[in-house]
């Protein structure tokens, strides 16, 4: 940090004497100001950042820039404290005089050649990174959300959430769960099979050892229990459950790259992880399957043939708490009752607003925003504006960029979606719009 002495002082008239008293003081201070450092952090306050809390700056390697929220001060850029390829994130609590390395989750950008960043609404900031791909040009760092908040609360440390900006909006997701041996995986195929283009599956991981008929990348991320705690501890999974004794999640990725894809999401999971994607950003339908009766159940568990006789009692077992817990807990939105496949085939697409015949119109999957590696940024109320400037055959051409950031949904630890991206002509034209 670069300490500013803003000395207001007319030297010209002072006394020798009164120079060393001014002066003395300010070095003592900025000394002390360094050793603080060095004692809270155990290092050398490698980093220099300005103020960027209304302006905005490319920043070349090495720098940062920063943020004030509330008495926090939020410096970003550089290296992480584990990994150099990862942007870093330091907090400096003015009430405590300390700095702060707070618990990161979501999935952090790449380590880049600059960035700017801009704080929206006292909650987030916005991260424009400097030549980056179009799909990977634009973060949020959530520092006081009501889900960093509510992390806050659980991990009991400081915590900051990332999440990748995305254009325009994706389908809601649809959460299915139930017992098993119910007929989640059969009605989930048969949707998958009608509409191929319209829907995509979410491939959870899990540490339980995979059946005959089972691919991993397909059916789920087969996975080691050491493997599975590190990423979940690390902040890559939007929802984790252990269930009948393995640990089964869905990591962010796997329903990022379904949306990504411009598909919606299918996620087979049990009650306890709809209970969380419930507490999460992730804006999603809840549809909890029931069997007719136990004894159902217990026949198309023992049919199915996947399971050993323990392995079916524990289920047996457990069932009766899920179907209490799906029936009475809130969490969901509908109940089916699978008695006849067929019927409760056409219930579940009738819920999904597919009457029937198949929709062909399915969204198209996101584009990114081509960004130069020269532009400036400014921020006009909702509006951030991308002043970008490339060089063709000698010829500087300039463009403005402007990100409407005022419909923003989702977030951390996901995607942020919802940026409306309109390039536009110039300030002086009365931002005339060229394309959406
Ligand atoms: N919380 C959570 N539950 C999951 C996930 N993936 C699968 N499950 C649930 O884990 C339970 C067992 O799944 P599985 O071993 O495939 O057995 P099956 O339901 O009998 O086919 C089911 O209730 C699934 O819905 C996940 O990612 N998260
Ligand atoms: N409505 C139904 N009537 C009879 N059998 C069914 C019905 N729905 C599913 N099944 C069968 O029950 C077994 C368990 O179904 P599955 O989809 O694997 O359940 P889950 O994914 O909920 O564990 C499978 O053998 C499937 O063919």
């Amino acid at each position: 940090m670069r300490l500013v002495y803003i000395c207001v002082l007319d030297l010209r008239n002072m006394f020798s004497f009164d120079l060393i008293i001014f002066i003395f003081p300010c070095v003592l201070i900025r000394r002390i100001f360094y050793w603080r450092h060095w004692f809270s952090m155990g290092e050398a306050p490698a980093f220099c950042f300005e103020n960027l809390q209304n302006g905005f700056g490319l920043k070349p390697k090495g720098l940062e820039t920063s943020a004030d929220v509330g008495d926090k001060t939020f410096v970003i850029g550089g290296a992480d404290n584990d990994s150099t390829s990862y942007i870093g994130v330091k907090i400096y609590d003015k009430s405590t005089g300390k700095w702060v390395i707070p618990t990161v989750l979501g999935t952090k950008p790449k380590a880049c050649k600059g960035h700017s960043a801009i704080l929206l609404n006292e909650d987030r900031i916005m991260i424009i990174i400097r030549g980056s791909t179009p799909d990977d040009c634009i973060w949020f760092l959530e520092v006081d959300t009501k889900y960093v908040k509510e992390q806050r609360k659980i991990l009991g440390t400081e915590v900051v959430a990332w999440s990748r900006g995305v254009r325009g909006d994706a389908e809601k997701p649809v959460v299915i769960s139930g017992p098993s041996g119910v007929g989640k995986g059969t009605l989930i195929n048969m949707l998958m099979k009608e509409f191929p283009s319209m829907f995509g599956f979410s491939v959870s991981h899990t540490t339980r050892a995979p059946r005959a008929n089972e691919k991993s990348g397909v059916h789920y991320h087969f996975t080691d229990r050491s493997v599975m705690e590190k990423d979940i501890k690390d902040g890559k999974f939007l929802e984790f459950a252990s269930v009948h004794g393995n640990l089964y999640g869905t990591s962010i990725e796997a329903v990022e790259a379904v949306a990504d894809s411009g598909k919606r999401c299918i996620l087979d999971i049990d009650v306890q992880g709809a209970r969380s994607v419930r507490a999460s950003s992730l804006d999603a339908i809840f549809i909890f399957i029931c069997p007719p009766t136990m004894r159902e159940l217990e026949e198309r568990l023992r049919a199915r043939g996947t399971e050993t006789e323990e392995q079916i009692l524990k289920r047996l077992r457990n069932a009766e708490a899920e179907i209490e817990q799906g029936k009475s807990s809130g969490i969901f939105d509908h109940i089916l009752y699978n008695d006849n496949l067929e019927e409760c085939y056409e219930n579940l697409k009738e819920l999904l607003g597919l009457n029937g015949s198949a929709p062909t119109n399915h969204k198209p999957s996101p584009k990114g925003i081509d960004l130069p590696l020269n532009h400036s940024v400014s921020k006009i109320d909702n509006k951030i504006l991308i002043n970008c400037e490339t060089l063709e055959l000698e010829k500087v051409s300039k463009n403005l960029i402007a990100l409407d950031v005022s419909s923003l949904k989702g977030g951390a630890p996901g995607r942020t979606r919802g940026l409306n991206v309109y390039a536009l002509d110039s300030f002086s034209d009365g931002l005339n719009e060229k394309l959406s």
